[in-house]
């Protein structure tokens, strides 16, 4: 169920659109008319500019913001190496040294909750492809966390877009431009470069992140589907302008900079933005309102057709990333195995549980915050127990992951596991196979006489 039916308190104030262009100001007549940099913006602020696309992007792909502000961003100490010896969030100059490039289907029981950690703390890379210095691949992260950042601090990644899937608790996540409450069945976005801290009113948080290197999420073409469905247009949301006064107390400044840990003092908040436009902003979306469609005569579609949001390669309807749910559904086809079918993909598929259980691993080991990994032609499909009751159901409608939602990223990279995800975490299950297939038995019977 849409979470948009609880009443959500008057701090978190959304705008409605996917990639529109907003404008939002805390205090009225904070924006200038007419022009984005005058030579004294109203009310002595700072105008500023955010890129998340280079200037000459063209039209249809740029994305930037104007920023109005207490201080611009620049005004702070310089960055100081922080952690060096022990923060890493991306396997560095030598990733065939670091990462395991493994054929294995990979399967992972729940990841730890860590509440002695903050968010920035939190976050561990357990597979991806690529380099962020390249702007190239995806990191896929795990985080598990139980302290609020500190008052007095603001975090960033220049590595990439984050997208940012609560599986426990909630996130209460202050940005530049605004606060977002983001809880489990709902999804977030903050973008490359966005400052932000994460407070947990309600206790440890755990979940999964895709850190997209390159480029930028968008909504799927929906083709022969035509206008609506899948996720919807007006039901992302970006926050409204929030601002705090503060230029006499320390603050500081963390970055993610090529996976390490960097950290700047400066003497005012960063959360000064009194008013901004544009279409760079971090957003929100409830995956309770996804659209879901699929077969309503045979055969069990690509699961493509529940593509939230798609990161796309240079080469169209190949992506670096989607982000795919498999939301509560009706399964109707007729004369069909309705379950996914047994395949070998030259997309590389990471799957999570945010809750319930995923209707094509009824074996019990794909819980709620694990994850599974079929990389590049890894040949996977249906557990023993899913084939056995699936070949011998009765097809009658039935509705399939109540309470329930297993997500996907999706990507055409091979994509490498981290010492951490296949050691340090212990979390590796070393009787996926032996669960999920070697119990299937062959059923074939030769025609007599042939
Ligand atoms: O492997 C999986 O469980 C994900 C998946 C689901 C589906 O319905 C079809 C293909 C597919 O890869
Ligand atoms: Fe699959």
């Amino acid at each position: 169920m849409p979470f948009s039916e609880f009443k959500v308190a008057e701090k978190y104030q959304y705008l409605n659109g996917f990639n529109s262009y907003h404008e939002s100001e805390a205090l009225e007549g904070a924006l200038p008319v007419g022009q984005n940099s005058p030579q004294k913006p109203p009310y002595g602020l700072y105008a500023e500019k955010l890129s998340g696309t280079a200037f000459t992007a063209p039209r249809a792909e740029n994305q930037q913001s104007w920023l109005y502000r207490i201080l611009p961003a620049s005004a702070h100490k310089p960055f100081e190496p922080r952690e060096s010896a022990t923060y890493n969030t991306n396997p560095e100059s030598k990733p065939h040294e670091k990462i395991y490039q493994i054929p294995n289907q990979l399967r992972w029981d729940p990841f730890d909750m860590d509440e002695t950690v903050d968010w920035v703390h939190s976050l561990h890379l357990v597979a991806g492809a690529g380099d962020p210095t390249m702007k190239s691949g995806l990191g896929i992260l795990i985080f598990a966390a139980g302290k609020d950042m500190d008052a007095r601090e603001a975090f960033y990644s220049a590595d990439g877009d984050f997208l940012i899937v609560p599986q426990h608790g909630v996130l209460d996540i202050q940005t530049e431009l605004g606060r977002l409450l983001v809880r489990p069945n709902e999804i977030c976005v903050i973008p490359r470069g966005i400052r932000y801290r994460v407070t947990l009113p309600e206790g440890p948080v755990r979940g999964y992140i895709l850190e997209l290197y390159q480029g930028h999420f968008q909504l799927p073409d929906l083709g022969p589907i035509g206008s609506n469905c899948l996720a919807n247009v007006r039901d992302f949301q970006a926050p409204t302008a929030h601002f705090e006064e503060d230029t006499s107390n320390k603050y500081t400044l963390l970055s993610k900079f090529a996976g390490h840990l960097f950290a700047a003092e400066q003497n005012h908040t960063p959360f000064d933005v009194v008013a901004w436009h544009g279409n760079y902003y971090p957003y929100k979306y409830d995956l309770g309102r996804f659209n879901t469609i699929g077969s309503i005569s045979y055969d069990h579609p690509d699961p493509s057709i529940f593509t939230v949001l798609t990161a796309q390669s240079d080469h169209p309807g190949t992506a670096v990333a989607d982000f795919v749910i498999f939301p509560p559904r009706w399964l109707v086809a007729e004369a069909t195995f309705r379950p996914p079918w047994y395949h070998r993909n030259t997309m590389s598929e990471f799957m999570g549980l945010i809750g319930g259980q995923y209707d094509a691993k009824t074996g019990g080991g794909f819980q709620p915050a694990g994850a599974s990994l079929h990389n590049v032609m890894s040949a996977h499909g249906p557990d023993a127990t899913t084939h056995e009751k699936a070949s011998e159901a009765d097809l009658k409608p039935v509705k399939v992951g109540e309470g329930s939602m297993a997500f996907m990223f999706e990507s055409c990279y091979m994509v490498g596991v981290t010492e951490w995800g296949l050691k340090t975490c212990r979390k590796v299950q070393d009787d996926y196979n032996a669960e999920s297939w070697e119990g299937l038995k062959p059923k074939f019977q030769r025609p007599e006489g042939k």
